[in-house]
């Protein structure tokens, strides 16, 4: 049998010592006799009982970068810091390469005065086992990174996206020519600002405007210079009204102005200024530039397609009688 046994193990335990794979060690700290078993020698490599059977062998064999780290453990166990010694580190093998090993040991007897007496302990190869697992913790912070590159370009694809709904939802709500909002936004805005002046008790007023004379514009001077004067009369519009008021290019020649918290009477003040206004404007040579305006207050229960027919029908009646007046109210 390798070494000599501590005189307490029998033969039974120096054969099972024999068996085992892992390598058993014991450390009598009164004679400084350190039994190691032949899994320890060949483990690491070395021909059973090749190495002195002194503290000085274990510590030989440790990696020195791992020296440091293995002797605060050890110490923390044998001044009761710790009720386990267990630490990996590297141990160097009989043909200078070194093995991943578990290390753990108990004081299993001390002396009167509480120093240790006898400590036995453990080598465990763990080289496999943390290879394995240094290959997972890689695996992971790979995934791990995949990860994040892929979140970070999602959040700049989200970015551009939201940017991209923005600049088509605004084209969405504008109208081209004009600039001022189209005739969705307004059906969208219309039963907002019906249901928030009703919420509110707020009056909420609308002035219809249609242009006067487009096609003979049109007709005498080109389609341009049609879309210039509905361009100007926009321009007029907006540069007249409120940040909270809408205007809208209703479609065709017609504009809608929706007025929120306005009764009828300041509605009225704002479409004979914008009136005089367009009246004043010189765009084409000898051709007067105008517009008929029709103008309606919200009624308590009304529908926002009736409140709007209110406006128009005003705008009619206002169109035809023109010549007398360019603006009626409902
Ligand atoms: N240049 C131009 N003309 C337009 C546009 N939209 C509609 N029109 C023209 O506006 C005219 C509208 O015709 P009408 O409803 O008879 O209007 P009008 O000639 O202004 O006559 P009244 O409204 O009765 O004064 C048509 O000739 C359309 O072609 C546009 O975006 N640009």
């Amino acid at each position: 049998m390798p070494g000599s046994l501590p005189k307490m193990t029998d033969q039974s335990l120096a054969a099972t010592l024999e068996l085992i794979s892992d390598g058993i060690w014991d450390w009598n700290a009164r004679t400084n006799f350190v039994y190691r078993s032949p899994g320890w020698y060949v483990m690491l490599g070395y021909d059973v009982d090749e190495l002195e059977n002194t503290v000085f062998t274990w510590e030989s064999v440790i990696h020195p970068d791992d020296f440091d780290r293995v002797m605060q453990h050890f110490d923390d166990h044998i001044n009761d810091k710790s009720s386990e010694y267990k630490v990996q580190y590297r141990c160097r093998t009989k043909h200078g390469g070194y093995l991943w090993i578990e290390d753990r040991g108990k004081i299993v007897e001390r002396n009167a005065d509480g120093t240790v007496a006898r400590m036995i302990g453990v080598h465990h190869d763990c080289s496999v086992e943390k290879q394995q697992r240094e290959e997972s913790e890689k695996k992971n912070l790979s995934l791990q990174e995949i990860v994040n590159t892929q979140t970070r370009e999602l959040i700049e694809v989200n970015r551009l996206l939201a940017q991209k709904i923005k600049e088509v939802e605004l084209l969405a709500t504008k109208d081209s020519l004009t600039s001022l909002y189209n005739r969705l936004h307004f059906d969208q805005t219309l039963k907002l600002e019906c249901a928030r002046s009703i919420r509110f008790n707020e009056p909420l007023s609308l002035i219809a405007i249609d242009v006067d004379n487009l096609k003979p514009i049109n007709d005498q001077f080109g389609h341009a210079a049609g879309d210039l004067t509905l361009v100007k009369i926009a321009e007029i519009i907006d540069a007249n009204i409120r940040e909270i008021d809408i205007p809208v290019r209703w479609g065709g020649d017609e504009f809608m102005l929706l007025l929120p918290n306005t009764p009828l009477d300041r509605a009225l003040v704002l479409s004979e200024k914008l009136q005089g206004l367009i009246h004043h404007l010189d765009i084409h040579p000898d051709t007067v530039t105008s517009a008929s305006f029709g103008v309606a207050q919200l009624e308590k229960g009304e529908e926002p397609n009736q409140f709007v027919s209110r406006a128009d029908c005003a705008l009619y009646r206002s169109k035809k009688a023109r010549v007398k007046k360019s603006t009626d109210f409902d």
